[in-house]
């Protein structure tokens, strides 16, 4: 069976996409195109079947997948923590009045600006990356009278076969101190050395797009093992759950098939999970109007400023015509974008009506992770809009940027 890939309350009525009750043909003529449409109820639900997996930890949102200030307070009410890994995206969470004992900041390269506003705010607990940023952060929470919780990041040695560019728990990896060569054991040392530091806990985060549940396994083994030997009770053991882009994908297993797995290696520990592109993905749908057609390329008023994924992992993604029905006979298309690069496809051997034509809508699930948060102004293309469908009922939650946006940046 193909896998759905469609959000929660996805229907279709004619050949017409619909979305938390509206139709595509309303939503774009309200809120234009490109936009990414954001199903409320779906990104509600996948952050409810985390908590539910785990009702005795805590479940970080992996903030890096999208986030603004709505979505910060949904996570708020949700009960869900919040992971950020830059001082723009702890910006966001204050912005969006989240607690800050529920903030976890991770990074290899925070600055000690960064940190100074973290400590000072009363973050609840910074995920520590390296020698330099442990005596940094000692001085900072000491001169601000505060014994800051830190958390260890310790790599495992883990290969979770994903892409190479989003794997992080190998031992040749820019994150983390190395399990097996002793850096987590001397990082332990200079912590617990720091009276302005107090160790809270051990972290660890192999990559992104994992299928494989024996990967996390192992790191959660490994982790466990190391966490008893120094005597820490709390792990924190990232996201990474992987998800279907297209219907020929597996399907991916669940936060509940994967929190019994961690669970079994690290009897007695308090864990906490980081969860991003698994509520935020499939939430989202990226809308699209064709703009011209010419043999098999059909091109769409996006591309690559606001999905970089395909360009830079050669991802793979599917997409549906959303305004209206077709008996024409399908045939394989290309879906490209408006920038100046062949490499600016969005999906390829896309079996599409024979009679698409200008001005039909074309609609892309999956899109709500890394994308608007990757999104860039390459030939200065205005960042689409975020709206939020619920019930019948539609609203911006992130605006479309504007050119006087971009131009405002010039002097
Ligand atoms: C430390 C950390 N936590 C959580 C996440 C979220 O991961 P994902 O979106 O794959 O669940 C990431 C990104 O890979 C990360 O680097
Ligand atoms: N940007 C990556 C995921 C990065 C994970 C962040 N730690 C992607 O789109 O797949």
């Amino acid at each position: 069976m193909s896998l759905d890939i469609w959000p929660q309350t996805a229907t279709w009525h004619g050949g017409e996409l619909h979305l938390g009750g509206i139709g595509a043909v309303e939503l774009a003529r309200v809120y234009g195109t490109p936009a990414y449409v954001l199903d409320e109820a779906d990104f509600t639900a996948r952050a409810r079947a985390w908590l539910d997996a785990l009702p005795d930890g805590d479940v970080h949102y992996g903030g890096k997948a999208f986030l603004c200030p709505e979505v910060v307070r949904w996570l708020d009410r949700l009960g869900l923590s919040l992971d950020v890994c830059t001082g723009g995206e702890l910006a966001v969470a204050m912005a969006g009045g989240m607690p800050p004992e529920r903030v976890v900041f991770h990074g290899n390269n925070k600055s000690p600006a960064e940190l100074r506003r973290a400590v000072a705010w009363g973050i609840g607990c910074v995920v520590v990356d390296s020698f330099t940023e442990i005596s940094r952060l000692a001085a900072i929470a000491a001169s601000l009278g505060v014994r800051q919780r830190v958390m260890i990041r310790v790599t495992p040695g883990v290969d979770p076969h994903t892409h190479a560019f989003i794997a992080t728990g190998g031992e040749d990896s820019k994150f983390g101190f190395s399990l097996s060569a002793g850096a987590a054991a001397l990082a332990v040392e200079r912590v617990t050395a720091e009276p302005s530091l107090e160790l809270y806990g051990l972290h660890s985060h192999i990559g992104s797009q994992i299928f494989e549940l024996d990967a996390f396994g192992t790191a959660a083994a490994r982790t466990a093992e190391f966490a008893a030997a120094v005597g820490v009770t709390r792990l924190d053991l990232g996201g990474g759950l992987g998800i279907g882009y297209t219907p020929d994908d597996p399907t991916p297993p669940t936060p509940a098939e994967l929190l019994a797995v961690l669970r079994k290696e690290t009897a007695g520990l308090r864990l906490a999970v980081e969860p991003g592109r698994s509520i935020a993905g499939p939430s989202t749908v990226a809308l699209y109007e064709i703009g011209t057609i010419k043999g098999r390329f059909v091109s769409v008023n996006g591309g690559m400023s606001d999905n970089p994924r395909p360009g830079m992992y050669g991802a793979a993604y599917t997409a549906s015509l959303a305004n209206r029905a077709s008996d024409a006979p399908p045939s394989p298309f290309t879906v490209v974008g408006k920038h100046c690069e062949s490499g600016d496809v969005l999906v390829r051997d896309l079996p599409l009506p024979g009679d698409v034509r200008p001005g039909d809508l074309l609609a892309v699930p999956v899109s709500g992770a890394y994308q608007r948060s990757m999104a860039s102004n390459y030939n200065h293309v205005p960042r689409p809009p975020v709206v939020a469908v619920r019930d019948g009922a539609a609203r911006a939650i992130v605006r479309r940027e504007s050119e006087e946006d971009l131009l405002r940046l010039y002097l």
